[in-house]
This record gives C-alpha cells, sequence and structure tokens, in this order.
C-alpha cells in the first residue's frame, strides 16, 4: 500500500490530463483520418463499427445510475441517456450518428443491423459496459473521463472533414458539433465525483489506472479497425 501522500486536486487532475498521451487521437488510423488520407470505404467501415460505440453507451450510463444509491448524481447523470437516445425535442446522439452513417454513404439497415461491427470493437466496448455493470458507480464515472479529451477530436474533425472529405454531405458532421459542449458539461461533473471519491495516492493511483483502461477501449477499437480497413485490411 502506498504511504505517500495524497495529490492535491490540482496536481490529481493534471495526472488524469496528462493521460491524454494516450488517447485514440494519436492512433494511427485516426491521424490518417484526420489528414484526409482515408478512402470512403475507409470512413465507412470507422462510422459503422463507432455506431457500436454509440448503441451501447446509454446501457452503460443506465449501468451507472443502476448501481448508484445517491438521487442527486442520478438527476444529472440521467441527462446523458437523454442525450443519446434522444426524447419529444430532440433527436438524441445516436440518431446523429445515424445521419453520419447516411452522409458516409452507409444505410440506417446497414448501422441497424450492426453487420460491419468487428468482433474486436465489440470486445472493447462490452469490456466498458461490463466495467460500469460491475465496478463501483464511482469508478464507472472515472472511467467516462476520456471525454475529457474528446472536445479537441470532435473539432479537430470539424475542422478539417469539410476539405479533405467534400464527398461527406456537412449536415452530416452535426453529431460532432453537438458533442462539444456535452463532453465539457459530462467532464466536470465526472471529475468533480473523481476528486472527492479518489482521495488517498493509492485511490488516486487507481483512478489513473481505471482512466487507462478506458484509454485502451479506445484504443483496441481503432486497432481492429485498423485490422479490418487499414492498408493492410
Ligand atoms: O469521437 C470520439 O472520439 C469520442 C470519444 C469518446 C470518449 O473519449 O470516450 C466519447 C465520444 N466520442 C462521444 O461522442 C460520446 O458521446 C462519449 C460518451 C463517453 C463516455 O465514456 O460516457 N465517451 C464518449
Amino acid at each position: 500500500m502506498s504511504t505517500l501522500p495524497p495529490w492535491d486536486p490540482a496536481t490529481f487532475t493534471e495526472r488524469l490530463l496528462a493521460k491524454g498521451n494516450r488517447y485514440h487521437i494519436h492512433h494511427p488510423f485516426n491521424v490518417r483520418m484526420q489528414q484526409g488520407l482515408l478512402r470512403p470505404e475507409q470512413i465507412r467501415g470507422w462510422v459503422a463499427n463507432r455506431f457500436y460505440y454509440q448503441v451501447c453507451i446509454p446501457q452503460k450510463d443506465a449501468a451507472i445510475m443502476a448501481n448508484c444509491p445517491d438521487r442527486e448524481t442520478r438527476r444529472r447523470w440521467r441527462q446523458r441517456i437523454v442525450d443519446h437516445d434522444g426524447d419529444e425535442t430532440n433527436e438524441g446522439g445516436i440518431e446523429a450518428w445515424v445521419r453520419l452513417g447516411v452522409a458516409v454513404g452507409l444505410t440506417r439497415d446497414e448501422l441497424w443491423s450492426q453487420q460491419h461491427v468487428l468482433p474486436g470493437v465489440r470486445f472493447a466496448v462490452d469490456a466498458y459496459v461490463n466495467f460500469a455493470r460491475q465496478a463501483p458507480w464511482q469508478e464507472a464515472v472515472c472511467s467516462s473521463l476520456t471525454e475529457m479529451f474528446a472536445p479537441k477530436i470532435h473539432k479537430d474533425r470539424l475542422a478539417s472533414w469539410p476539405q479533405n472529405y467534400p464527398w461527406i454531405e456537412p449536415d452530416g458532421l452535426q453529431y460532432f458539433r453537438s458533442r462539444i459542449s456535452l463532453a465539457e458539461r459530462d467532464v466536470e461533473h465526472g471529475l468533480e465525483t473523481t476528486l472527492a471519491h479518489f482521495t488517498t495516492r493509492e485511490q488516486q493511483l487507481r483512478a489513473l489506472d481505471i482512466l487507462q483502461f478506458k484509454l485502451d477501449v479506445l484504443w483496441s477499437m481503432m486497432d481492429a479497425i485498423e485490422l479490418a480497413y487499414g492498408e493492410c485490411g
């Protein structure tokens, strides 16, 4: 057991942020996507596979709520499910992702049937959902903190895709636009919970491991996608 004193909140936050160097933004497949080097069928492969992540996120968030006895947390957390599933006033992120799919040349049926979802992507995403089902809810909250790094990846796509992939209908990029402020809001809550729960050095180190697990989920998805659709695919 570590006998070192806990990091203060600012230092702990810095340590969490430093994990950004392992984010899938740096994965070779993402780098090539960002440089405009991917062919349409490669973009389609990524979009069809990422759809599996999109549809599983609300189940992951529902698992966190199911494990959380704190009413205040559930009040805030349930918004995440609405963000993805939608409601009477908002079509939701899953539908926005379907629109992205259609904009890149996939059909709704192709997406919903999950016919393109690779075994490695399914394993990685399922590992994330299972973690949320089984871990203490604060640990599952911590695992969502890869969203700290997501606004940049969404902004990068919005800035470069219109020039790099002019064949993609720009309306299809709405999903990325919508996620920037939602991710920032999610991170505020996720960090608040993480800073309050992981207070000893040993716990803080555990939080870094949890964040690494989630970074690995995203990285593994990219590995599987690259193997199937990359230059050797
Ligand atoms: O496009 C991306 O690279 C990316 C990454 C992540 C992430 O870092 O987990 C999320 C999203 N997008 C996203 O759109 C999203 O709604 C989301 C929810 C979560 C989560 O863990 O609860 N991550 C992410």
